[in-house]
């Protein structure tokens, strides 16, 4: 489906940034600024990311997409140093009310990081690994969940004949698709993305963007690129950050073709690093 053809998805735009309406988003945030100490890294920033598309954040090193990303799965809870102000909604609800379980939030909101990380066991246990803290949940439904979240990640056809070798037998772009297998297990809603193809070759890479582009017909995904091609290549909407601000956000082929702001532009163009 095109980004644009659902009506919820057309375009209302805000001085440079697009806007959904609140049914169409999935995740919403509010005001959000954050330090780490006395160091500013988010100022104020606020925005919504439609549900089912892929939204990647762009920006010079250093202008806080990590920073932001880390931030909608509460990866900055155990940084005593870091000061937030400013709400973040999933769903409608906020991700840091009392109520909410920062374990189960984790679960729906999934995040994958530039380095694979496949943990020191086989290629099954990895993907096995989150439901079995879940709890009980018979061997059947198990090695069913396993081959969906493999087929999923475009793995099975690799790995099939061979789940019980290490995880760390298989090549850097394979161990990132299992890595995203053993997110996918546990059923999220979201999935973060943080330079997911930056340590792989371009055959791989190529694979984790057809696998990104692919997985958005269930999930909303969120993607940290320094890679503007790939940002334009896999991503429906962009958001350019500059110095911990979002400065424009917007469909991508308008973002990078059209840019309504000359910041935007001057770093699209590469006029700055
Ligand atoms: N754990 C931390 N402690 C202190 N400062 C940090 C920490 N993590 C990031 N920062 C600072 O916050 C700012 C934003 O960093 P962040 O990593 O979010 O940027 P980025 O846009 O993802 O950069 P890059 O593209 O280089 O990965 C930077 O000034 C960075 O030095």
């Amino acid at each position: 489906m095109s980004a644009t053809r659902d009506p919820r998805f057309a375009p209302r735009l805000a001085g440079a940034c697009i806007d959904f309406a609140p049914e169409a988003s999935c995740l919403e945030i509010q005001g959000l600024s954050l330090a780490y100490g006395d160091t500013p890294a988010l100022e104020a920033l606020s925005l919504r990311v439609p549900r089912h598309r892929v939204t990647a954040f762009i920006g010079p090193s250093g202008c806080g997409k990590s920073t932001l990303l880390r931030a909608l799965n509460r990866l900055h809870d155990l940084n005593e140093e870091v000061v937030r102000e400013g709400r973040i909604l999933l769903d409608g609800q906020d991700i840091h009310a009392p109520e909410v379980s920062v374990a189960e939030l984790r679960r729906r909101v999934g995040m994958v990081f530039q380095a694979p990380n496949p943990f020191p066991m086989s290629i099954y246990d990895n993907v096995a690994f989150g439901l079995r803290l879940q709890g009980r949940v018979s061997k059947r439904k198990r090695d069913d969940t396993v081959e969906w979240a493999l087929r999923s990640a475009a793995l099975w056809h690799e790995v099939k004949d061979r789940l019980q070798a290490s995880a760390w037998s298989l090549s850097g772009g394979q161990q990132q698709r299992l890595v995203i297998a053993r997110t996918l297990a546990v059923g999220p809603e979201v999935l973060l993305l943080d330079e997911p193809a930056s340590a792989l070759d371009p055959i791989s890479t190529l694979k984790i963007e057809e696998l990104i582009r692919n997985l958005k017909s269930t999930l909303t995904l969120v993607l940290v690129t320094h890679n503007m091609q790939q940002a334009a290549r896999v991503s429906d909407y962009t958001a350019f950050l500059q110095g911990g601000e979002l400065v424009e956000y917007g469909p991508t082929d308008t973002l990078f073709t059209n840019p309504r702001l000359r910041r935007t532009e001057n770093y699209i163009t590469g006029r700055m690093a």
